[in-house]
């Protein structure tokens, strides 16, 4: 089965004293509602996930990235089988090389979090499965479904950790990107505020 893509990208950057943190905002609107959320959503009709990242980045926050300074981590399915319209399969980028200043869109109100202390419980159920090691480096593939209440993780697969794997969408690789166990997620250098 084929499920409606999405990209979500998490913005990196080091504060002046060495702490890293990461960009989200609270959905306004649309699926998630009221959630912390990394910048994203659909790809457009043509589009691979990269450059639906790049676009979403811009509407949602204001930042230009450029598309090779976003860095692969995975890929998430998620799984409403009570509201299967919801159901999606979402790239997942970290990019901490970006420019602009952070401003608020339709969609959210950027806000920078602390690595150490994200959201988590204000989130989709999901991502405190997989949110905190995606921003150590750890690429993440993995299926959630989602219970009765569509907020609920009832079940997801065994976290698959596989350095080196190819990241493909539905039309090919993602200009030759390619996972590996030191995927520079964290290396933080950025021009922006
Ligand atoms: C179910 N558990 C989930 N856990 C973590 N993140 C989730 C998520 N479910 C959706 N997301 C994220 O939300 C964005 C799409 O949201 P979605 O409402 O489909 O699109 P959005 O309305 O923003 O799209 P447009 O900007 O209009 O294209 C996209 O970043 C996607 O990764």
């Amino acid at each position: 089965m084929t499920l409606p893509q999405v990209c979500v990208s998490y913005i990196l950057r080091r504060t002046d004293d060495g702490r890293t943190q990461v960009m989200l905002g609270r959905k306004k609107k649309g699926l998630g509602l009221g959630n912390f959320v990394g910048l994203g959503g659909k790809l457009e009709p043509g589009e691979t996930p990269v450059d639906a990242a790049v676009r979403e980045i811009h509407e949602e926050s204001g930042l230009s990235v450029r598309a090779s300074d976003l860095v692969p981590m995975g890929r998430l399915r998620y799984w409403f089988p009570h509201r299967p319209a919801w159901s999606q399969e979402s790239s997942v980028f970290v990019c901490s090389i970006w420019s602009g200043t952070p401003k608020e869109s339709d969609e959210l109100n950027p806000e920078w979090f602390d690595q150490g202390a994200l959201p988590l419980a204000e989130m989709w159920d999901d991502a405190k499965q997989w949110l905190p090691g995606v921003l150590a480096g750890k690429p993440i593939f993995a299926d959630f479904t989602f219970g009765a209440d569509l907020a609920t993780v009832v079940e997801h697969s065994a976290q698959v950790d596989q350095p080196g794997r190819e990241c493909q969408d539905h039309t090919g690789p993602i200009r030759g990107s390619r996972i590996t166990s030191e995927s520079p997620a964290l290396v933080v250098d950025h021009n922006g505020s």
